[in-house]
């Protein structure tokens, strides 16, 4: 298969998540029966919601907090616990059976997960019509939002949420032997803390629309975000050996692919944790364009860079930690104990030595024209901020039926690198025929094990040369409009 054809059936893949998630939602609520109560809970009685939610009896659910594919998520009072819940209601009546032993397989996993910074599965309802997930209410939301309204955030506010993330994540690697594969601003919530405005605060001259976070207080957090909580573990995937419950005990006698399988699939999630730390350091993504197609090519290539003037400011350490996640080679990429030891993670105040590592493409110079694999090509002269705002004003962006967000464009980013991480090494040398581009890689994802109602879409998949219906409208962009925007008090 060549690069272009299964670039076209991600394309199209992407297209077609996308059309499924909008028909859905319309579905669900107009067969879910009507709105949902927002009267809150004054007594401590269970309310009216078997109507609209047979088998929420004992909740008293409120507003809705989020939408997924095949979800919303609402919070609701809990009588029996006597405090607010998050109520993932899943439409069962619109899922197939593959999608639905997916569902199982999600609580599966997230029952046997107990930590602080990760969402809690408190209890799991299932009825004719619906599934119930009763998770631990993260009452802030997404950090996404919160870096859309600070326009990115300071070093310290970064490494406060970063190390919760981290920690999340060596909890489900070394002790859960879970990947989670879907680390993204949109799925790590928090829960709030006060927030204290700094007195006589003035953005920096570069970036006017930077809002105040407000002063940070070690170990309980800045900008009103304190406790960390990872959420959403439809792509998760158990990675050890079921009957052992040590990873180590196995290797030794693990075939390669199986060994393979494991240091790679988690070094996703590390992958995935240097594209929030950069996201949360500059307030856009590591990889960008306009065309998905490029976008996936500059992320299966590790093509990215700390593009001045917005990471001039920010410490040779952060981007030193940043550049050992992204790196292409999983087996070179810092795993989570590396992550722990970096001096910035540790605090340290300055590097004390120039950093040992820097990624391909952001040691070269901006002015190369040079478009050969290894050096940097002329499309990364491009600022994406710069060419984004300009955009804002151009009526021609106003036109994707596909990805609409910049959001949408950093899911694609992960899909790909998700869809991509055995590339190089595990399939390689099992399947030594295949997977040689990305665009095999991707209709290839997970075969299998995916989980089911949760994979990247590839069943209607077809060739299409649709380009033009690609372009990702910017106007659409909450992060590129808080940029943009005219600074607001809080
Ligand atoms: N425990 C929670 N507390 C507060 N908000 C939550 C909680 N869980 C989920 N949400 C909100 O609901 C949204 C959707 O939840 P979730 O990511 O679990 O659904 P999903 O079906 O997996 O979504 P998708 O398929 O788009 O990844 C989240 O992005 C978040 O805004």
């Amino acid at each position: 298969m060549s690069i272009l054809t299964g670039f076209r059936k991600f394309i199209k893949s992407v297209k077609s998540s996308k059309e499924r998630r909008k028909g859905s939602k319309t579905s669900g609520s107009e067969k879910s029966g009507g709105t949902v109560s927002q009267q809150s809970h004054k007594t401590n009685e269970p309310s009216s919601n078997s109507t609209e939610f047979p088998g929420l009896e004992r909740f008293q659910v409120k507003e809705k907090l989020g939408d997924g594919a095949y979800s919303k998520v609402y919070k609701a009072y809990s009588f029996d616990l006597q405090e607010d819940v998050a109520v993932k209601v899943i439409r069962k009546y619109e899922m197939n059976s593959k999608q639905k032993s997916g569902v199982h397989k999600e609580v599966n996993i997230m029952r046997r997960i107990h930590h602080k910074n990760i969402v809690s599965l408190l209890d799991f309802i299932e009825v004719k019509d619906f599934f119930y997930l009763i998770l631990e209410l993260a009452e802030g939301g997404e950090i996404f939002h919160k870096i859309v309204h600070f326009t990115y955030f300071s070093e310290e506010l970064a490494r406060h949420v970063i190390i919760q993330i981290a920690e999340a994540i060596q909890h489900l690697h070394d002790v859960c032997g879970i990947v989670h594969r879907d680390i993204k601003p949109e799925n790590v919530l928090f829960k709030p803390t006060n927030y204290h405005p700094s007195e006589n605060y003035q953005a920096p001259p570069l970036d006017p629309n930077k809002r105040d976070e407000g002063a940070f207080i070690p170990r309980v957090g800045g900008g009103g975000i304190g406790k960390i909580m990872i959420g959403d573990f439809g792509f998760s995937k158990v990675v050890w050996n079921t009957k052992t419950s040590t990873p180590c005990g196995t290797v030794g006698y693990a075939a390669p692919e199986i060994v393979n399988d494991e240091l790679y699939s988690k070094n996703v999630d590390m992958w995935a944790l240097g594209c929030v730390l950069h996201t949360m350091l500059c307030g856009f993504p590591p990889f960008f364009d306009d065309n998905v197609r490029v976008l996936a090519s500059k992320v299966v290539r590790g093509e990215f860079e700390f593009l001045s003037p917005w990471w001039d400011n920010i410490s040779e350490s952060a981007k030193d930690l940043v550049a050992h996640l992204l790196t292409v080679d999983p087996r070179e990429r810092y795993d989570i104990h590396q992550f722990f030891q970096h001096p910035w993670i540790r605090g340290e105040p300055k590097m004390l030595s120039v950093p040992s590592h820097k990624p391909k493409f952001y040691t070269r110079s901006i002015d190369s024209t040079s478009s050969s694999p290894g050096r940097m090509t002329s499309d990364l002269k491009e600022r994406p901020r710069r060419t984004m705002i300009s955009r804002l004003s151009s009526a021609s962006m106003h036109k994707s039926p596909s990805i609409t967000t910049l959001s949408d464009a950093m899911m694609v980013a992960y899909d790909v690198r998700r869809s991509n991480f055995p590339m190089s090494h595990a399939h390689k040398k099992s399947k030594p025929s295949r997977a040689n581009s990305v665009a095999e890689l991707i209709v290839e994802e997970d075969s299998g094990d995916e989980q089911a109602g949760n994979s990247f879409p590839f069943s209607d998949i077809s060739n299409s040369d649709d380009r033009d219906s690609f372009q990702l409208d910017l106007a659409q962009s909450s992060l590129i409009s808080r940029r943009s925007a005219r600074r607001r008090p809080m």
